[in-house]
């Protein structure tokens, strides 16, 4: 595969941004390609190759690249101005529709990305309930500030900092973690800390170390023992929203969290942050209560058109019913592939998620961080090569789109099959 224009923009990005990039996860080594333009389920680099593609974004682009149903309703918007600095009838229309879907989201606030929205939503834990730890899942990732930059998931656990350097160590000793799917460490904490802890913080389906499902009865025992121990439960469903189905992990478990965060595809592919949940922890929030939030581009008219649209189209095609059948072609196919030849990986997926584990079916993050990422990232190479691209890291999850094709599904199955035989 020639790449000599990627390799050459990526020495010259080295000098302008740390590592050469503007995120840590896209630094793939010995460089990373450089995207000329995307339509559909392809996306084509700056050397002319053309890859079917399954990183989406990380996961906003539900519809593909570029869907033309999505540029019209930002191209109308355009026309009609991108930044008010007021509230606009979009908010409360998009803000509607949410709530229809996430009904556990009464009053929520519109901010401008994942990070942005649990960071907002664990403020108004701690000012709810006037506590200032929180748990959180070992492994989860929940954006880059301070209070979840501990034992964090996605890129964080990729380059090796899941724990990052600068976090003040006051303000990361508040936050507490336990292993995923471990009911009684759960409990554990919540009754070593009484009445010390804002909040659980936690993705329902693990997304930022390939997707991870809970156990039978997990999400369940963890929503009956934060209520008994009077903790707030928060669902980060940055990923799983709108991914999973309409309705999000919440629905598909019938769970209510106390507050929900949500992002990617709610914004339709643009910046977006929605953080929401229940009436009178939402209250504490500035204006009507002392919890600050704030922030330009908060409920900006360009994300809530893309995002609504989105929604709109997600709803009136059945988009889910599609791709989620897709999805589990797409997982099937790949763990037939390894039954076939004998390997002891595990595909993961759910919806229209997946991943590959280079070692047995993962629980949590200690069993993720056990299978071979050396031999995944020389996995993923393959490919590449083969005209595939997956998010580069085994600590991310692998989205399928509307606009993916049959004939998309059998050359990545393909490619799967000659890429695992090359590296065994
Ligand atoms: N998994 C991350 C977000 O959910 C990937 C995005 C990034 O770190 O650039």
């Amino acid at each position: 595969m020639k790449q000599d224009l990627s390799r050459s923009m990526f020495e010259e990005a080295q000098g302008l941004f740390p590592g050469g990039v503007s995120s840590p996860v896209r630094a793939i080594k010995p460089f990373p390609f450089y995207t000329r333009s995307a339509k559909g389920s392809h996306i084509t680099d700056v050397d002319g190759n053309e890859l079917i593609d399954y990183c989406l974004g990380y996961g906003p682009l539900i519809l593909g690249h570029a869907h033309p149903y999505i540029m019209e309703a930002i191209r109308s918007q355009l026309e009609k101005g991108w930044l008010y600095g007021t509230p606009s009838e979009t908010e409360i229309q998009y803000a509607k529709k949410i709530r229809m879907y996430y009904p556990s989201m009464n009053v929520m606030r519109f901010v401008n990305t994942g990070t942005e929205a649990t960071m907002g939503a664990i403020r108004a834990a701690r000012g709810f309930t006037g506590r200032d730890k929180i748990v959180k899942i070992e492994g989860g990732f929940h954006g880059a500030h301070d209070a979840v930059l501990v034992k964090a998931g996605s890129g964080a656990s990729t380059i090796g900092v899941p724990d990052s350097l600068g976090v003040p160590v006051d303000i990361a000793k508040n936050t507490l973690q336990v292993p995923y799917n471990d009911v009684l460490a759960m409990e554990e904490v919540l009754s070593a800390h009484k009445d010390e802890i804002a909040c659980v913080i936690m993705e329902p389906v693990m997304g930022n170390m390939g997707p991870i499902l809970p156990k039978d009865g997990y999400l369940k025992a963890v929503r009956n023992i934060t209520r008994e121990y009077d903790t707030l439960l928060i669902f980060d469903e940055v990923i799983t929203g709108f991914r999973i189905n309409m309705f999000g992990a919440q629905g598909y478990y019938g769970i209510d969290p106390d507050l929900t965060t949500l992002g990617k595809i709610a914004g339709g592919g643009l910046p977006i942050g929605v953080f929401g949940g229940r009436r009178d922890i939402m209250e504490t929030v500035a204006p009507n209560g002392g919890v600050y939030q704030a922030g330009t581009y908060n409920g900006n008219p360009m994300s809530l058109t893309a995002g609504m649209a989105m929604v709109d189209f997600l709803e009136r095609e059945r988009v889910h019913h599609k791709v989620n059948e897709m999805g589990k072609a797409m997982w099937q196919s790949l763990t037939d592939v390894v039954r076939s030849m004998k390997l002891d990986y595990t595909v993961s997926g759910i919806s229209s998620m997946f991943q590959i584990f280079f070692g047995p079916q993962p629980e949590n993050y200690t069993d993720a961080l056990k299978c071979d990422k050396a031999k995944f990232m020389e996995f993923w190479r393959h490919m590449l090569e083969n005209g595939v691209f997956m998010p580069p890291s085994q600590f991310e999850t692998n989205f399928l789109s509307y606009a993916h094709t049959k004939e998309d599904l059998e050359r990545t199955v393909f490619a799967f099959k000659k890429s695992l035989g090359a590296i065994k």
